[in-house]
C-alpha cells in the first residue's frame, strides 16, 4: 500500500529564494603560518547591500578580497575553499583576473583616483575592456557613470582637470564612477567612508541606496550605525569566523548570539 504523505523533497517552496550572486564556500585566508579566516560560509545575493562588521583584525577585509583575487597581489596570502560568482569558480585556471575584477568592482578606504583628468579616470577601464568603439560612445560612459556616482553636475565643466583636485568624498564618487563605468555586477567597498567627513559620507550611503538597484554591493565598515543605515543583511565577524549573518534589523534589535550583542552594545571591539 502506498504512503498518503508526500516526500519532502518534493515540497516546492512557497517563496522564491534569493539569486546567489556570490555562494562562498569554507573559505580560509592564510597569511603565511598565519590563518585568519577560519571556513567561512556565505551567500550573498543580487541587489543586495550587505555589510560586514566586527571588530578590527578579524577578516572582514580579507574575506572581501577574496571576492574579486584581490588577495593575489598581496605576497604570502594564500587564499582555500571556493568562491563561486554566479556558480562559477573564480580561482578556477581559466578565470581572467581582469574581467574577474571589472565584474566584480572594488572601491577602497581611500580614495585612490588615478593621476589623470577626471574624464581619463572614467574612460580609462572602458578604453582596456573595449567597451566603446567611437569617442562619442566614450562620452556617453563617461556622462552616465558620473551622473549615476551622482557627481555630473559638480564636474561637468571641469572633466580635463586632474581628479585628485576634487574634494575627498567627491574623489571617492569619481573611484565609484570609475568602477561602475566598466559594467560591474558586484561593488566591494572596503570602508569607503572612513577617510570623509560625515555631510559626504551620507551622501555616499545615499548613492548606496540608489545603486543597489542596478548592483549588489558587500560593504566593510566599522560604523555600525552605517551598516543600519545602507544595508538590508549584515554579518558579523569575530576571530575570522562569522558569527551571525542575516536581516540587518534584526541582528541589531535582537542578536541571536552573545558575541554579537556584545559587540554591538560595546562591550568589546
Ligand atoms: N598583507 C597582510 N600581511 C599579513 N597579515 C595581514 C595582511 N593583511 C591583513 N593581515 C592580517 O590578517 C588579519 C585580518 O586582517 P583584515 O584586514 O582582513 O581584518 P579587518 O577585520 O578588515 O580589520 P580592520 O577592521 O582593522 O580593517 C589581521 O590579523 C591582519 O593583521
Amino acid at each position: 500500500m502506498q504512503s498518503k504523505t508526500q516526500p519532502t523533497t518534493a515540497t516546492v517552496p512557497d517563496t522564491v529564494p534569493d539569486t546567489v550572486k556570490i555562494a562562498a564556500k569554507d573559505v580560509k585566508v592564510f597569511y603565511g603560518q598565519n590563518q585568519v579566516l577560519h571556513g567561512i560560509n556565505m551567500d550573498v545575493h543580487a541587489n543586495e547591500v550587505i555589510s560586514f562588521i566586527g571588530p578590527s583584525g578579524c577578516g572582514k577585509s580579507s574575506f572581501l578580497r577574496c571576492m574579486n583575487r584581490m588577495n593575489d597581489t598581496i605576497e604570502g596570502c594564500r587564499v582555500e575553499g571556493q568562491i563561486l560568482l554566479d556558480q562559477r569558480d573564480i580561482n578556477a585556471a581559466n578565470i581572467d583576473v581582469v574581467q574577474l575584477r571589472a565584474q566584480v568592482g572594488m572601491v577602497f578606504q581611500k580614495p585612490n583616483p588615478f593621476p589623470k583628468s577626471i574624464y581619463e579616470n572614467i574612460a580609462y577601464g572602458p578604453k582596456l575592456h573595449g567597451l566603446a568603439q567611437r569617442k562619442a560612445d566614450l562620452d556617453d560612459i563617461v556622462e552616465s557613470s558620473l551622473r549615476r556616482a551622482g557627481l555630473w553636475q559638480e564636474v561637468k565643466d571641469r572633466l580635463d582637470q586632474p581628479g585628485t583636485g576634487l574634494s575627498g568624498g567627491q574623489q571617492q564618487r569619481l573611484c565609484i564612477a570609475r568602477s561602475i563605468a566598466v559594467s560591474p555586477e558586484i561593488i566591494l567597498m572596503d570602508e569607503p567612508c572612513s577617510a570623509l567627513d560625515p555631510i559626504a559620507t551620507s551622501i555616499i550611503e545615499e548613492l548606496i541606496d540608489e545603486l543597489k538597484q542596478n548592483f549588489t554591493i558587500v560593504i566593510v565598515t566599522h560604523n555600525m550605525q552605517q551598516a543600519a543605515r545602507v544595508s538590508d543583511r549584515t554579518a558579523f565577524f569575530h576571530l575570522g569566523q562569522v558569527i551571525e549573518i542575516g536581516n540587518t534589523n534584526e541582528l541589531f534589535t535582537n542578536p541571536k548570539q552573545k558575541r554579537t550583542e556584545d559587540y554591538i552594545t560595546g562591550r568589546y571591539g
